[in-house]
């Protein structure tokens, strides 16, 4: 019993202390019923669980995965924890597309609590690699939203994009096979992403419907949560509660977004051709963004509500101590003064915004607020350094 206490925090250890210890030891039967009032202690107050510390969060692409790594990275800075980090041979992801292997991770970031960066999902290889209570996230967008984002930050790296005249979104949709080929250059940015991604296979006919739904019940069954890009800040009340996390656990700057240049708006009918295009990404998308609501609802929707508003005040407040008040203003690459602060640029046709501080703000602000606005690249960089050093210390 006195164990099962010590793993708590001190609150429910000073709650417990405080209400129970003078009846404790008096005769078995108070024993027993100190034990249920412990149980039901922790049942209604989740956040006096530890925190869980092992995690697996698959980044999708262009689903808001680099806004979850940052926040990862940061907890993991702060808690002392290991994440664990590519090879250099990997470049900042996990030698993707290949699937992922547990030799792709750089041997100064093992034994790690969790693992964030791109990657092809391979159950087995994760599974041998992390702590066996480990919890499996990941992140999806609506399928329309995710490919208008590809489309246009992979123009030029995606074959099957590269193809397209006039690099037209609707030239493309309207007969995609005739400028993708299964194989060609850097082709899982061009159907299917978010399912390549997972592991599946992003070339499954649409008409395999048996197909995306086993493959929907394999997410199910590994992933404890599926968060929904479109509804960020309920997801992360969902991971709040999985994890048992603080709501400064959650705070973020919102990454790598595109300017309103960069974007092309969809009619109905574009939209329509691209779920259909991406047919296993919509199936995934639908039964999960379905599954959410469910969950929500569990949670109470007005009690999600009250945590967002939370949430919202809690990021607000954020704003005014790294921005001087005001609301962060993304810039674009060239107006960055401190390059380190300058998010990947994949070509000249996409303008991905960044952040820079204020001159002004305590240097303990700077240090403390320069992490939300780290660039994945940089931030990957720097973390496998610190953590070697960290490990050459010990
Ligand atoms: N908090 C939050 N909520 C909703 N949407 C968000 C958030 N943070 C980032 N974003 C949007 O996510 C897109 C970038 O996704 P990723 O960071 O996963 O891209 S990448 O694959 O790592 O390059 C990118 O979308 P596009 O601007 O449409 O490209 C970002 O604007």
């Amino acid at each position: 019993m006195i164990l099962i206490i010590l793993i708590y925090n001190y609150n429910l250890v000073r709650h417990l202390l405080c209400s129970t210890a003078a009846i404790l030891w008096t005769n078995k039967g108070i024993l027993i019923l100190c034990f249920c009032k412990f149980v039901i202690l922790l049942m209604s107050f989740p956040h006096l669980k530890p925190k869980h510390t092992n995690v697996v969060f698959l980044k999708t692409h262009k689903t808001a995965g680099t806004t979850v790594q940052n926040m990862l990275f940061r907890f993991c800075e702060r808690n002392g924890l290991t994440m664990a980090l590519p090879s250099w041979r990997c470049d900042h992801q996990f030698c993707y597309p290949q699937f992922f292997s547990s030799q792709f991770v750089h041997p100064n970031t093992l034994p790690a609590n969790m693992i964030s960066n791109h990657m092809r999902f391979n159950e087995n290889e994760l599974k041998r690699l992390m702590p066996y209570n480990t919890k499996y996230i990941t992140i999806l967008r609506e399928p329309a939203s995710t490919f208008e984002s590809l489309f246009t930050y992979y123009s030029a790296h995606a074959e099957a994009f590269r193809r397209v005249p006039g690099g037209s979104l609707e030239a493309f949709l309207a007969d995609p096979l005739r400028y993708y080929q299964r194989g060609g250059g850097n082709d899982m940015y061009a159907r299917n992403t978010l399912t390549f991604d997972l592991g599946g296979d992003k070339d499954r006919p649409s008409t395999d419907v048996a197909y995306a739904k086993a493959f929907v019940e394999e997410v199910e069954r590994v992933f404890s949560l599926v968060m929904i890009s479109e509804y960020f800040d309920e997801s992360l009340v969902l991971l709040r509660h999985l994890l048992s996390w603080d709501l400064e656990d959650i705070l973020y700057v919102k990454l790598n977004m595109r300017t309103e240049r960069s974007k092309k708006s969809l009619s109905p009918g574009l939209r329509e051709k691209i779920r259909a295009w991406n047919s296993i990404d919509t199936h995934l998308y639908d039964y999960f963004n379905a599954s959410f609501w469910v969950k929500l609802s569990k949670l109470g929707l007005d009690y999600v509500a009250k945590e967002v508003s939370l949430l919202q005040q809690a990021q607000e407040r954020l704003m005014n101590s790294c921005f001087n008040g005001t609301l962060p203003v993304p810039l674009k690459a060239s107006e960055i003064k401190n390059k380190e602060l300058r998010p990947w640029q994949p070509n000249e046709n996409v303008d991905i915004l960044g952040y820079e501080l204020p001159s002004n703000i305590s240097s303990e602000a700077k240090r403390r607020c320069l992490k939300y606005i780290l660039p994945e690249v940089p931030y990957t960089t720097k973390l496998l350094y610190s953590q070697i050093r960290q490990r050459f210390r010990n």
